[in-house]
């Protein structure tokens, strides 16, 4: 299958957005708007961020899309459309490259998005990078930086797991959890979750992709807020703390890829996000509080005491001088 055939193959036959001017095909993509529009990009390299050696290219697609409408669900933005910038080694298969496809349409299919555009190139390293857009109604932007004294903070889902489940598959040992390795390979990010809160005149909002450690520290300095974080309250699946007791609260902490969100929001507004989070089935846990400082922190309180909390989640360049 050379370049043109594929994109022959991958071009939609109908589009979900009716605002689709012009989609697959031309130059560029067209689309009308009267909202705002949020814009979002994330790369995924083979090695770094997947190896085919544990995953197929379906869930790699799929997870390529997930970190982008994890990015978008922490605008408070609703998906709509997504584009996809190829580099193909050449032992990529047809086959590897048709799944790579499916995986994303899966995901876009529940967020009703459309495939709109990319690039496909050969290279001698494999890189899946996403630009994905979402709708917003005007001020309802969801920003790291609109913590505020006297929130309380939440978070969806349980944390983790995703870091368990790439445990499980890049070093097996004699059983292996489906769970783990579910959510590590199929996440769901909480697109509908944060774009349904609307009627909330302010709400925090971050997505949960190096660990909540980094997440919880961007939205302290962006707030200029001190976090305070009850160790005991984040939730953790009964999956991991049986499996990985040692590693459990650690990776937590700072696992990454779990694409929940990680939030904070006045306390007059809980129930409206419990409700919330109730109609569409999703588990929403209080963890913490928010207060006024000079110094933006993240303090981890636990019955041991309490610690500061650093910002240790996955960070790329490190190895740069
Ligand atoms: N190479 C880059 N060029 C321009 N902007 C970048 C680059 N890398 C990251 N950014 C911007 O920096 C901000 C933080 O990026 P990042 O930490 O990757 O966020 P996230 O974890 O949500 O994906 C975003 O506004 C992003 O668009
Ligand atoms: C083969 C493999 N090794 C390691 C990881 C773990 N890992 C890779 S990138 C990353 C953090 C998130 O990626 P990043 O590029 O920082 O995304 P962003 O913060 O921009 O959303 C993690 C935990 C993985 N998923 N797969
Ligand atoms: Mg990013
Ligand atoms: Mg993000
Ligand atoms: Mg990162």
């Amino acid at each position: 299958m050379e370049e043109f055939e594929l994109i022959r193959k991958i071009t939609p036959a109908y589009y979900r957005q009716p605002s689709v001017v012009k989609g697959v095909g031309d130059d560029a993509f067209v689309f009308r708007s009267s909202e705002d529009i949020v814009f979002t990009t994330d790369t995924m390299v083979e090695e770094v961020h997947f190896s085919r050696k544990t995953m197929d290219t379906h869930a790699v697609g799929y997870r390529a899309l997930a970190a982008n409408v994890s990015d978008l669900a922490a605008m408070g933005s609703r998906p709509a459309f997504y584009s996809v910038s190829l580099v193909l080694t050449p032992d990529w298969t047809d086959e590897d490259i048709i799944a790579l496809y499916d995986g994303m349409e899966q995901l876009a299919g529940k967020h009703n998005m459309d495939l709109v555009g990319g690039d496909t190139v050969s290279g001698s390293q494999t890189v899946v990078a996403i630009t994905a857009h979402g709708y917003l109604p005007p001020d309802k932007g969801r920003y790291r930086s609109d913590a505020a004294d006297g929130d309380v903070i939440f978070v969806t889902g349980t944390l983790g797991d995703s870091r368990g489940g790439l445990e499980e598959l890049m070093n097996p040992g004699e059983s292996v959890s489906d769970y783990l390795i579910e959510r590590h390979r199929y996440p769901e990010p909480k697109a509908a979750f944060a774009a349904g809160l609307t009627s909330l005149s302010r709400l925090c909002l971050n997505d949960v992709s190096d660990g909540i450690a980094s997440e919880a520290n961007e939205i302290a300095t962006a707030s200029g807020m001190r976090l305070h974080l009850q160790k005991e309250k984040i939730p953790v699946s009964e999956e991991l703390k049986t499996r990985y007791p040692d590693q459990a609260g650690e990776w937590a902490l700072s696992g990454g890829e779990d694409f929940e969100l990680l939030g904070t929001v006045a306390p007059g507004d809980k129930e409206a996000l419990l409700e919330r989070a109730r109609e569409l089935d999703i588990r929403l846990t209080f963890i913490g509080t928010v207060s006024d400082s000079n110094l933006p922190e993240v303090l981890l309180h636990s019955s041991h005491g309490t610690e500061t909390l650093q910002s240790t989640g996955y960070t790329h360049l490190k190895e740069r001088r």
